[in-house]
């Protein structure tokens, strides 16, 4: 065991979250089909740690692992950042300087995020790209990650997209990768769906709420099951895969080059 590799600051981290709280799907109209348009991000904070089980654990993790998979003088890379939440924790805990690249299509998106990494600009180079990550390069990163972001992508862009991060990566890199999975198996694929619902009501969501956002989803974001992601990742030449974490239907892997 190294023992200088622990560092006992990392635990508890806090994220920096905008408080604005989604009652997007309470009442009068609601995004459906759901996008990510300027509603939803100005609530995107409070909507995705409310929804998603473990979040600030995930990327607490992510964090960790990019630290120390990270090789000087490549990039770092997260595809989907949304408000940026990955970046400014990542931002925080790297103690040398990086060069940290956020892409995401949303463009309301990418302002949230310029504005959450106002201090982490005075210690990394932070760039964002606005763009679909599948028209993007991966050249000279040695850390990907992707979170909750593939579900959303049709499946051969899914597909095309992580072969183009495999190839991107240099050798040793890394792809940090969540995603929403279902069941191969319906009967456990109720039970998950069940205690899941359970957590999003747990965190202040109705009924309605929960069904109507239920509803917007479908189609737009389609999960795999995690043999369909693991043989994926594989697939696009990743040598090593493990899991990490997993909570009801929302899961985490690790694939290295
Ligand atoms: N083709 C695409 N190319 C680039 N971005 C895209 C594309 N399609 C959708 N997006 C973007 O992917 C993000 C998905 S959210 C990621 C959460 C974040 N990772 C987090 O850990 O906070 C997940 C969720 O909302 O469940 C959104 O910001 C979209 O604009
Ligand atoms: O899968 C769901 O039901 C969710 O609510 C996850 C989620 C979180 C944030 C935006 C879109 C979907």
């Amino acid at each position: 065991m190294n023992y200088d590799k622990l560092d006992p600051e990392l635990y508890p981290t806090k994220l920096y979250l905008s408080p604005e709280k989604d009652k997007l799907f309470e009442k009068g109209v609601w995004p459906k089909p759901f996008a990510f348009n300027q509603d939803v991000v100005n609530v995107f904070d409070n909507m995705i740690s409310r929804s998603v089980p473990l979040y600030q654990e995930v990327l607490t993790c992510a964090a960790h692992w990019a630290r120390e998979y990270y090789q000087p003088g490549t990039r770092i890379i997260d595809v989907g950042c949304s408000t940026g939440t990955f970046l400014e924790l990542l931002g925080r805990f790297l103690k040398q300087n990086a060069t940290l690249v956020g892409i995401d299509n949303s463009q309301p998106m990418l302002e949230k995020a310029e504005q959450k990494l106002v201090q982490i600009k005075q210690i990394h180079q932070i760039e964002f790209i606005c763009d679909k990550a599948e028209n993007c390069s991966f050249e000279n990163s040695s850390v990907v990650v992707i979170n909750y972001t593939l579900q959303f992508l049709p499946l051969q862009v899914r597909q095309l997209l992580l072969r183009t991060i495999y190839e991107g990566l240099v050798p040793g890199g890394l792809l940090f990768v969540s995603e929403k999975v279902k069941s191969p198996y319906p009967q456990f694929q109720e039970t998950i769906t069940r205690h899941y619902e359970a957590f999003k009501a747990h965190n202040g969501y109705a009924r309605t709420e929960i069904e109507r956002k239920k509803e917007a989803l479908e189609n737009v974001l389609v999960p795999l099951t995690e043999a369909q992601q693991v043989q994926m990742l594989y697939d696009s030449g990743f040598n090593q895969v493990d899991s990490l974490i997993k909570l009801h239907n929302f899961i985490s892997w690790v694939a290295l080059k």
